[in-house]
């Protein structure tokens, strides 16, 4: 491995809680991080994610542990880190009142570029990331999404070789947030960053990132690629209807989840009339079932219905937690009306 970017070692954190209690916001984060690489953190509300990130980004001593950034220790050189990174928070960066184009301005200058090497990676931010048409209005009059480009580009203007985004999408629609992930990529790809982020979209980390870290209760509960993660933790499951008796259909598709290297092969066999239903797990479902509906049909035991279900980084956070991660976000971020007041003032 290359030296990491990113280098923690037993990093916590408490908060004082209520009645003389403590929260443990940050159990033990212990990771390396590769440079170049887009690592999503994920987990539920409360979980510790932008508490880790704060540390890192030295806005938050930690309570015990250390880390080095950029190759930097987060607690005895904050400045060198500083310098080295870019932090977008969950609130808005830009002030409300400026320009988007006098914002990225002042944020050069507050780095230390000058006038001529401000102006120039302004303007460059600007079309970057599609923020032209919007450049002399004041940030409070933008729509969501483009306020984001906007965050985005203010914590780009210090060239910074490590990203830290806390839920960068977060409240915007799917097209906002699409075209804010092509903004991200596009950067990624010309400046060769390193992008460390939270999520609570499990279809972004899937999609977007080459490592997901889960946390829960601030503990990371998993750490691998989400293709690794789902076919250990999940897996994929085969249904197919046949006309007829369980044979010798039971022992077909036995043999096929077998062959896939599935740890369970035995179907779950069930009558449904004149047809019977048989359920297995497998591994590479998708090559899976062609083969298998070709060996059913050539043992004449005709296929009636096949499907096939791909687990989701949702599923691996139920197997590890028996919780859903989904439901948990959804009723965070739509709390019922009783509690609604206590979640705003978290
Ligand atoms: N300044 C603070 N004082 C006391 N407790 C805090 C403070 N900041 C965070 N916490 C608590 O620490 C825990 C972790 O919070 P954190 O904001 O890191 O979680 P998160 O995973 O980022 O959550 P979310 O997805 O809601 O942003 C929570 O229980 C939270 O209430």
């Amino acid at each position: 491995m290359e030296t990491p970017i990113i280098s923690a070692r037993g990093l916590r954190k408490v908060f004082p809680g209520q009645g003389g209690t403590e929260v443990v916001a940050v159990a033990d984060l212990t990771m390396d991080v590769e440079p170049g690489t887009l690592t999503a953190f994920l987990g539920p509300n409360g979980a510790g994610k932008s508490t880790s990130l704060r540390m890192l980004t030295t806005l938050l001593d930690p309570t015990a542990g250390t880390a080095t950034v950029c190759g930097h220790d987060i607690t005895t050189e904050q400045a060198a880190v500083r310098a080295r990174i870019g932090y977008i928070g969950q609130k808005n960066g830009a002030a409300q009142y400026q320009r988007v184009r006098d914002e990225l301005l002042s944020q050069g200058a507050m780095y230390g570029l000058d006038c001529a090497e401000a102006r120039r990676r302004t303007d460059e931010l600007i079309e970057a990331l599609d923020l032209g048409e919007v450049a002399s209005r004041k940030t409070i009059t933008l729509s969501g999404g483009q306020r984001r480009r906007a965050d985005i580009a203010l914590g780009l203007m210090p060239h910074p070789r490590l990203l830290f985004l806390d839920e960068p999408s977060t409240g915007l629609d799917p097209q906002s947030r699409a075209n804010l992930w092509e903004h991200i990529l596009r950067m990624r790809d010309r400046h060769e960053m390193t992008l460390f982020l939270t999520t609570h979209y499990l279809d972004e980390a899937d999609q977007f990132a080459e490592r997901v870290m889960v946390v829960d209760q601030g503990r990371v509960i998993a750490d691998d690629t989400a293709a690794h993660l789902k076919a250990t933790l999940a897996g994929d499951r085969i249904s197919v209807t046949v006309d007829g008796g369980a044979e010798p259909a039971a022992t077909i598709v036995r043999r096929a989840a077998a062959e896939s290297g599935a740890t369970t092969p035995d179907p779950q066999v069930s009558a449904e009339g004149a047809q019977t239903r048989l359920v297995v797990a497998a591994n590479a479902g998708e090559h899976v079932l062609p083969r298998l509906i070709r060996e059913l049909d050539a043992a004449g035991a005709t296929v009636v219905t096949a499907d096939l279900d791909q687990p989701t980084l949702d599923d691996v956070f139920l197997t590890l937690t028996g919780r859903s991660l989904r439901e948990e976000n959804e009723a965070a971020q739509n709390p019922a009306p009783e509690t609604a007041s206590t979640g705003a003032a978290r």
